[in-house]
């Protein structure tokens, strides 16, 4: 039996692309004679679709697509995902009826699911956490058992591929269906149970994160194993956004065997069609030595994979031709030119160094030698006359019927700089190129808001904003050494202290940087946010007293000790930056640039915030008064 597993690249709310790209896979499975062809979850309407779920002429788009799709199955029978509509019922919302679905198409027409008597077969389980809004949107299988007074069972049925007069029984799951070790319900289990199948299919619209892969073959090997059933897992390729946070989706469609093997069947970030010759017998994929096993790979190459490819589809989506980078000399911005040369070619990324009096040969020289080393455009604006007379209008400045001068102070001074390179130059370059411009913030500085408003937290988009300062470090190191196998961001960059570079106390020279102790700051800001249980300072106190902290956020040991001598130094450090982390960080990373997400929490619609609610605890104030007293 020869099944086409569809790996395609999913846009999100483009009905007309991605009708055309399931089109050209049927057509070239047809022709190598599959008699099966399985796409992923929602690959016709895409599935980060936000409120376009409201539009009723998007909707009737899908139909008019999901019609087109199901003409399109004469010889080949099609299993597609798609948006379900029940234009006679409501959501909870109010608005028209519509199920996250599956829909088979065999001899031209859409099939019946006669059991749920829908023409489509429907999501059980609504992914709510996180990025995901399934519920806001769909109504589910839990749901409409409720409102048929039934249970889930009563509304499902295999779907069946005729072969050679042979019913195949394939059975149908959605994403969530297979990740359901906190519901009450098991799709896989429950159906597997009362009807006997074939194999299972789970069509998927499977953000990636790093090491999720390893998540995903935990779960679907499980399930594959606990109820006997062989799964094919069909996960799309491409890119979808919620608002500012853009997910890339890996692919990994894999096939699960009961015997305990997984083989991996498209690829990574890879546009495939798959054809598989199935033994339904013997529950076996024929020939399998041409999919290998999928090499584990290392934090790094994820990394750089997952950011390259996502920017690589933003810009191509975009329509971004050219990039304008604000080179420093310092590892953020050395990290964000090579991405974009890689992913543009490196004679389209313009670098601008924009010394003042504060910048130091080293870094000067280090911004130029990246230049060099990447072939990257490359130009110097100095910006010591431009702040001064910045500087001089601010001093004189007067306010008539007001008795107050403006202050400048040195951190008045600092932002102006940062906005002058940002605000004034860089957005101008941009422009006049025809170009755009990056911000290079990493997560540590959005965390606390280490950064300038309209300055250098200005651009298109935060390619470093899901990495902690020490994954970027590690992602130049992994460049250096296995990408260019030899020295592209140049030593000095890596080197040199961090440092802002904005007055005299950072002056790199003087070994003298960010107040940001990366070594430390980077674990205790990833515990309040990366961690499932996200941490507080009520828990950062009381692992301090028990001495335990280093181990609930996982820094070097005996750190902590060393950093802060006594209890008022650690709290008068932990309350600084959870001050700034719950208070003005909130309110600059509302204002941030879209970001790329490659980590199990990114910043933005990932995880929801609100401006103005800095707060400690009461048990939080309690050990505290207690510890100072
Ligand atoms: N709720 C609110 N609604 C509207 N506006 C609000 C606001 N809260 C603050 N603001 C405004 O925002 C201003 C403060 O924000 P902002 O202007 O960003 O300035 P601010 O956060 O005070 O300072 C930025 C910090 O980032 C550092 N920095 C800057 C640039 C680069 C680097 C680097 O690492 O290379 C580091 C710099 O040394 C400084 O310590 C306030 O003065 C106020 O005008
Ligand atoms: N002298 C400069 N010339 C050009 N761009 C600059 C300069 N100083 C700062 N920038 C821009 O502002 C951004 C923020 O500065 P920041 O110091 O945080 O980053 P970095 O210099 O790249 O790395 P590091 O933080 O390790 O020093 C830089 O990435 C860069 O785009
Ligand atoms: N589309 C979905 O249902 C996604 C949810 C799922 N847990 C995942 O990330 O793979």
């Amino acid at each position: 039996m020869k099944i086409a597993i569809a790996q395609m690249r999913v846009l999100s709310a483009n009905c007309k692309e991605n009708f055309e790209t399931i089109k050209k896979n049927i057509e070239h499975a047809r022709e190598q004679n599959a008699c099966l062809i399985v796409f992923p979850e929602m690959s016709l309407p895409g599935y980060f679709n936000g409120d376009i779920w409201e539009q009723t002429s998007f909707l009737k788009d899908c139909e008019f697509y999901n019609k087109k799709i199901s003409e399109l199955s004469k010889g080949i029978d099609i299993i597609f995902g798609s948006i379900g509509i029940d234009w006679k019922k409501k959501n909870e919302d109010g608005r028209v009826r519509k199920y996250n679905a599956v829909f088979h198409a065999q001899n031209g027409k859409l099939k019946n699911n006669k059991k749920a008597k829908y023409p489509f077969w429907i999501k059980a389980l609504m992914p709510n956490y996180k990025e995901f809004d399934d519920s806001r949107h769909f109504f589910d299988l839990r749901k409409l058992a409720l409102e048929r007074d039934c249970k889930e069972i009563d509304l499902y049925e295999p779907i069946s591929v005729k072969l050679e007069n042979k019913n195949i029984k394939v059975g149908v799951t959605i994403c969530e269906d297979g990740w359901s070790q906190d519901y009450k319900f098991s799709p896989f289990y429950t159906f597997s149970h009362y009807y006997k199948h074939d194999f299972f299919v789970n069509l998927s619209c499977s953000p990636f994160e790093v090491r999720k892969q390893e998540k995903r073959q935990s779960v679907f090997y499980n399930e594959c194993k606990k109820n006997n059933i062989p799964i094919f897992y069909v996960n799309c390729v491409g890119i979808q956004n919620v608002g500012k946070t853009i997910y890339g989706f890996d692919g990994s469609s894999s096939f699960y065997n009961p015997n305990g093997e997984i083989i991996n069947l498209c690829g990574f970030f890879k546009e495939k069609l798959s054809i598989i010759d199935y033994d339904y017998e013997k529950k076996f994929i024929n020939n399998n030595d041409q999919f290998k096993r999928l090499n584990s790979l290392s934090h790094a190459e994820e990394m750089q994979i997952s950011i390259e490819y996502i920017i690589k589809k933003c810009l191509e989506e975009w329509n971004i031709k050219r990039v304008v980078i604000g080179a420093s000399g310092g590892i953020d911005s050395a990290l964000s030119a090579v991405l974009f040369s890689r992913v543009l070619g490196s004679e389209n990324v313009y670098l601008v160094n924009m010394p003042s009096k504060f910048n130091s040969i080293l870094t000067i020289n280090a911004a130029q030698k990246l230049a060099q080393n990447l072939k990257c455009p490359f130009a110097s604006i100095g910006i010591e006359e431009s702040i001064n007379q910045s500087l001089d209008q601010l001093q004189t400045l007067h306010f008539e019927a007001a008795n107050e001068q403006p202050k400048i102070t040195q951190l008045v001074f600092e932002n102006i700089q940062a906005r002058d390179r940002g605000g004034r130059i860089l957005a101008a370059v941009a422009q006049s190129l025809g170009a755009v411009f990056s911000c290079n913030a990493n997560k540590t500085e959005l965390t606390v808001g280490y950064s300038t408003l309209y300055g250098d937290q200005a651009g298109f988009l935060c390619p470093l904003a899901d990495l902690w300062k020490h994954d970027v470090y590690n992602l130049a190191y992994f460049y250096n050494t296995h990408v260019f196998k030899k020295e592209i961001i140049p030593k000095e960059s890596i080197d040199v202290v961090p440092s802002a570079e904005l007055s005299l106390e950072h002056n790199v020279m003087e070994n003298k940087g960010d107040p940001i102790i990366y070594s430390y700051h980077d674990y205790l800001f990833r515990s309040w946010i990366e961690q499932w249980e996200r941490k507080t300072p009520e828990d950062c106190l009381i692992a301090y007293v028990n001495g335990t902290l280093e181990n609930l956020i996982g820094c070097e040991k005996d750190l902590v000790r060393k950093l802060f001598p006594t209890a008022k130094d650690f709290i008068k450090d932990l309350e600084r930056w959870w001050i700034n982390f719950t208070g003005m960080g909130v309110f600059k990373r509302m204002q941030a640039p879209p970001l790329v997400a490659i980590t199990s929490r990114a910043y933005g619609f990932d995880m929801r915030e609100q401006v103005g609610r800095v707060y400690f605890s009461q048990a939080y104030l309690a050990l505290k008064n207690k510890l100072l007293a």
